[in-house]
């Protein structure tokens, strides 16, 4: 992997762990990397958690001066106002969120969020020095028909709509097959490859070959230690987001550990 990318190991915690709960999972996983004699300068980690639980991890990431960052699942596109429930992008900046999640598919599917949407969202992250985590990927039937890449690149189209290059060269785009979510069914390397070389060539194509070469493309769905190290293999994969198996510690080390299982 000749490109100067820091590959990102992304937690999405879905709605699990109260915020006690987030405490000790988190401790838990700095222990795990720590032992593991963790690089944070070669592998980049971070847990996206529920918004009730981000102050504890503030405290505790601050506190014990962690090297692992965190960010949220949701964010609102408005700053303040009369949007009862929503979270505005300047509460988690101060809460010190590196990342927010931006539709997700289970925010696509069950909150009915469309590409303008998901668009706002990451104007609005960026405006205040949040990265985007934008979550693109193909249901089953889309995959059965073989449109997986041009359904996928017109939601990567639809969520960069207006980004200026210098923005568009920040966000990370997570390419998650809706049928490996959560289904056990990892996506082979080649499709997770299919997918995130055409999401860079397409951002050649909007932008430049900078910005294609900056945008870290991460794979996600059924990611697992037992999985990850040959999907990092793949050219164009920068890392991955990863849901169920980030709530065990010790797993979720060693996905962030992909390159000493590679090497053993
Ligand atoms: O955000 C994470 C993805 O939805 C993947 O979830 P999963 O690893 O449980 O399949």
């Amino acid at each position: 992997m000749a490109n100067a990318r820091t590959p990102l190991i992304a937690g999405n915690w879905k709605m699990n762990q109260d915020h006690q709960e987030a405490i000790h999972l988190v401790q838990k996983l700095a222990w795990a990397l720590k032992d593991a004699k963790h690089d944070f300068s070669q592998v980049e980690v971070t847990v996206l958690a529920p918004f009730t639980d981000l102050r504890s991890v503030q405290t505790l990431v601050d506190a014990d001066k962690l090297e692992l960052t965190y960010g949220a699942q949701d964010v609102s596109q408005h700053v303040s106002g009369a949007y009862t429930g929503e979270i505005s992008p300047v509460f988690l900046s101060k809460l010190g969120v590196s990342y927010v999640a931006v539709g997700h598919s289970e925010r696509r599917q069950y909150h009915a969020e469309d590409d303008a949407l998901v668009n706002a969202k990451s104007k609005a992250a960026l405006a205040h020095g949040i990265i985007p985590i934008i979550c693109v990927g193909e249901p089953l039937e889309v995959r059965k028909a073989g449109d997986q890449v041009s359904h996928t690149l017109a939601q990567v189209d639809g969520a960069l709509e207006g980004l200026s290059a210098e923005d568009a060269a920040k966000v990370v785009i997570a390419y998650e097959p809706v049928w490996a979510i959560g289904t056990g069914e990892v996506a082979t390397p080649q499709d997770a490859q299919e997918v995130a070389g055409a999401i860079r060539a397409r951002l050649a194509e909007l932008y430049s070959a900078d910005v294609a070469d900056a945008v870290r493309v991460l794979y996600g769905g059924s990611v697992k230690s037992s999985s990850i190290a040959e999907l990092m293999k793949e050219q164009d994969v920068d890392g991955a987001l990863v849901g169920g198996a980030s709530l065990d510690a010790e797993e979720f080390a060693k996905i962030a550990q992909f390159k000493a299982a590679a090497a053993s």
